[in-house]
C-alpha cells in the first residue's frame, strides 16, 4: 500500500517507516523536522518537508502520491511543557490534525492510524490496563490524545473515515541493526538517560521517587519495542477496509518494569556501573502503568518479539554504541 507517514522522520515514525519497507507497502514520509531527522529516514525515500496542518500543500502531497493510507505520528509530546504551554499542544496535536484530517476528506483518502497513548487514561483503577477503562487524562498532552481519538470516532461516523487508534505505553529501544534509534533533544525518556549516565555522558540517574506503593517504591512502566508497535500498526491495515471501522488497541508487553529494574537491566547489558541519585517524585506520574494487550494479540495477531527489558535495552545499546551522538543533525 501507498503509506502517507506522517511525523515519519520521528523515533517511532522512523521505525515504522522501514518497517513498512519490509513488509512490502510503499512509505512517504511527511515531516517538518520541528523534532525529527532527515538521517532517521533513507535518502532515496521521498520526503516532504511540511507541515501536516498546512491543509493545501498536505492534500496536494496526497493525490500527486496516490496515497491510500495516512499513519499518523507526529505531535508534541513533552508532558511538563504542554502543562505550561497548552495552546502550543493543542494547537499542533488537535488543530493540525483536523487540518490533516480534512485534507484527507478533500482527497479521498479513508484510511487513518493514529498514535495514541496510554496518557489518556490518567491514573487508571485498574491494572492491567484494558482498552474499556475510563479515559481521564491528568495532563493537556494527554487530553490532546484523546480529543483527537474523539474527532476520529466523529469522522468515522459523519463521512466514513475508518481508523486504528493505539494508546502505546513506554514506547523503546532501536533498530536491532544499530542504524536508528531515539534522539530527543532534550531528551526525557528514562532508558537513553540512564545509558546517557552509564557512559558518563551524564553524572547520575535520577530516581523521580522511591516512596511508590510498588515492590521496590519505583514507578512501573510498560517499556514497548518500538518495532513491536510498528508492526502492530501494519497488522491494523487489513482492518480498514470496511468504511467507517473504529479500533483502539492498548500497546505494550503487560510486564511492567521498575526504574531500578531498568537501571539494572542497563548495568547488566553495558557492563557499566550507573550513578543513582534518589530524587522526589515527578509531578504528575502514575506509580504504575501497565497494558493488557489481549485484544491486539487476538483481533491483529500481535505478538511481542522483545518481551524483556534487557532484550529492549540491548537494542538501544547497540544504537548508542554505533551513533554516541545521535544522528548529528541539529542545526
Ligand atoms: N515515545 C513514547 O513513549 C510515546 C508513547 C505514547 C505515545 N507516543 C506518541 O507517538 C508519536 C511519536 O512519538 P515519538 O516519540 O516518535 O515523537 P518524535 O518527536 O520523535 O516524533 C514526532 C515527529 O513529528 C514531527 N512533527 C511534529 N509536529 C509536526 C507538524 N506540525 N508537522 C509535521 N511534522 C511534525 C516531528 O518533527 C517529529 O519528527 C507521538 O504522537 C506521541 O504522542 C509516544
Ligand atoms: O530521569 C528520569 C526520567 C524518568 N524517570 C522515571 O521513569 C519512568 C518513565 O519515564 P519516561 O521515560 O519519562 O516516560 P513516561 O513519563 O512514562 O512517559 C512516556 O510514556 C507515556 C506513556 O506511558 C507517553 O504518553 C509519553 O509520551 C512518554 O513520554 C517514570 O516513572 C519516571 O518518573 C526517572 O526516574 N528519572
Amino acid at each position: 500500500m501507498k503509506v502517507l507517514v506522517v511525523g515519519g522522520a520521528g523515533y517511532i515514525g522512523s521505525h515504522c517507516v522501514r518497517q513498512l519497507i519490509a513488509a512490502g507497502h510503499d512509505p512517504v514520509i511527511l515531516d517538518n523536522l520541528a523534532y525529527g531527522h532527515r538521517k532517521a529516514v533513507a535518502p532515496e525515500l521521498p520526503f516532504y518537508d511540511v507541515n501536516l496542518g498546512d491543509r493545501e500543500k498536505v492534500k496536494a502531497i496526497l493525490e500527486d502520491e496516490a496515497i491510500e493510507l495516512v499513519m499518523h505520528f507526529a505531535a508534541f509530546c513533552y508532558v511538563g511543557e504542554s502543562v505550561t504551554e497548552p495552546v502550543k499542544y493543542y494547537e499542533n496535536n488537535v488543530v493540525a490534525t483536523l487540518r490533516l484530517l480534512e485534507a484527507m476528506m478533500d482527497a479521498n483518502v479513508t484510511k487513518f492510524v493514529f498514535s495514541s497513548t496510554c496518557a489518556t487514561f490518567g491514573v487508571p483503577d485498574r491494572l492491567p490496563m484494558t482498552e474499556d477503562l475510563p479515559q481521564a487524562p491528568i495532563n493537556p498532552y494527554g487530553q490532546t490524545k484523546l480529543d483527537v481519538e474523539n474527532i476520529l470516532k466523529s469522522l468515522s461516523h459523519a463521512h466514513g473515515l475508518s481508523f486504528a487508534a493505539f494508546r502505546y505505553f513506554n514506547a523503546a529501544g532501536a533498530s536491532e541493526d544499530g542504524l536508528i534509534g531515539e534522539d530527543h533533544d532534550p531528551e526525557t525518556h528514562l532508558i537513553p538517560l540512564v545509558i546517557d549516565a552509564a557512559v558518563g555522558k551524564r553524572e547520575n540517574i535520577k530516581i523521580f521517587g522511591t516512596d511508590y506503593d510498588t515492590p521496590d517504591g519505583t514507578c512501573l512502566r510498560d517499556y514497548v519495542h518500538v518495532d513491536d508497535l510498528s508492526r502492530a500498526h501494519i497488522a491494523a491495515f487489513d482492518k480498514l477496509d470496511q468504511p467507517g471501522a473504529q479500533h483502539f488497541y492498548n500497546l505494550g508487553t503487560g510486564t511492567p518494569n521498575s526504574v531500578r529494574e531498568v537501571i539494572q537491566a542497563v548495568e547488566k547489558v553495558t557492563g557499566k556501573k550507573v550513578p543513582v541519585v534518589e530524587a522526589e517524585r515527578r509531578p504528575g506520574d502514575p506509580p504504575a502503568l501497565y497494558a493488557d494487550s489481549k485484544k491486539a494479540k487476538a483481533e491483529l495477531g500481535w505478538e511481542v518479539k522483545f518481551d524483556t527489558i534487557e532484550k529492549i535495552v540491548e537494542t538501544a545499546w547497540a544504537w548508542h554504541s554505533a551513533k554516541p551522538e545521535g544522528y548529528q543533525d541539529r542545526g
